[in-house]
């Protein structure tokens, strides 16, 4: 088993307009991987490796900086938007029941004018170049989202109509930059990133280098081939309560290297959510799951997954 493959080229991001007859068969082709294993890999979507590179290039940089210089822009210390900023190697557990993530990353959640930006010598960029790629990753998901629809025989922009706050305060949509460093001491079941599922709707990866694995509906853990230019996207939790369980939010981890291993790894993660005061009730009807507003599912997740640490 591997993830399907798709070609968005018919409804990319640089095209003209898509026909009826072209919307309707990628919504086939999404339909049957996010029924089968919640994950899908587009090819041709007008995101190009230029501009993913570009990305990484300059979240690089802010990386391999000394902390002292990366603090000042730490997760928690804008008041306005507490999930944006830099979290700092080994403070995220994805697994609760694992040691800490062996990772860093940069949220980028808020564009509002209280936040500071990096900007010293060599990270000028950094704003722009994050504000744009947020862009582009927003316009390709909302294109998925109304293929989604389409294939559920939805109306077009049911799951459209509850993102409209992208980029405020009020929405929990987060761009994460993550930088697994070389691995020097390992501890025991420590991985680099641990078994999760993500908590919105849909998350878009771009992988710098193999190294995620996806759990089957059988339970076994398969590799996401990293191919240059595609993006990978998976269902999120909200989504699969959304539809009733016909999508599926599905584990997946990437491991770790032993201990010596000099091997880096980058990658990059959109994570849509709707707008938190969306209420989340089943699209079919059937009450599955009981309705949830969109914001409290995401903070109680966070406050799983950023337990205290103990003194
Ligand atoms: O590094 C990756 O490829 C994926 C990370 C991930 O799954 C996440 O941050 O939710
Ligand atoms: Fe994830």
């Amino acid at each position: 088993m591997s993830i399907p493959v798709v070609d968005f080229s018919a409804y990319s991001l640089s095209g003209t307009d898509v026909t009826d007859e072209q919307l309707q068969r990628l919504a086939a082709e999404l339909k049957r991987a996010f029924v089968e294993i919640g994950f899908v890999l587009l090819t041709n979507t007008g995101i190009t490796q230029e501009e993913v590179d570009r990305f990484m290039d300059i979240s690089l940089k802010f990386f391999l900086q000394p902390d002292e210089l990366k603090k000042p822009f730490s997760r928690q210390t804008f008041p306005n938007n507490l999930n944006h900023g830099w979290v700092s190697l080994e403070t995220e557990k994805l697994n609760p029941n694992r040691p800490a993530d062996l990772k860093e990353s940069f949220n980028t959640s808020s564009f509002h004018p209280d936040i500071a930006w990096p900007s010293s010598d060599g990270l000028q960029d950094f704003k722009e170049i994050h504000m744009s790629f947020f862009q582009r990753c927003k316009e390709l998901s909302l294109r998925v989202l109304r293929v989604m629809a389409v294939s559920l025989g939805l109306d077009p922009d049911v799951f459209l109509s509850a993102h409209l706050l992208i980029e405020t305060d009020d929405n929990a949509t987060t761009m994460r930059s993550l930088y697994y460093p070389p691995v020097k001491r390992v501890k025991e079941n420590q991985l680099r990133c641990g078994e999760h599922s993500d908590y919105g709707t849909i998350t878009l990866v771009f992988q710098g280098t193999d190294g995620l694995e996806v759990c089957t509906r059988a339970g076994d853990y398969i590799p996401a081939a990293y191919i240059p230019g595609a993006v990978l996207i998976n269902i999120a939790d909200l989504m699969q309560r959304w539809t009733a369980d016909q999508f599926i939010s599905v584990s997946h981890r990437v491991l770790m290297p032993p201990a010596g291993d000099p091997g880096t790894r980058q990658s990059v993660a959109f994570f849509l959510h709707p707008d938190d005061e969306v209420l989340i009730t089943c699209c079919d009807g059937s009450n599955k799951y009981p309705p949830i507003k969109a914001g409290d599912y995401v903070t109680q997740k966070f406050n799983e997954s950023y337990e205290k640490k103990k003194a």
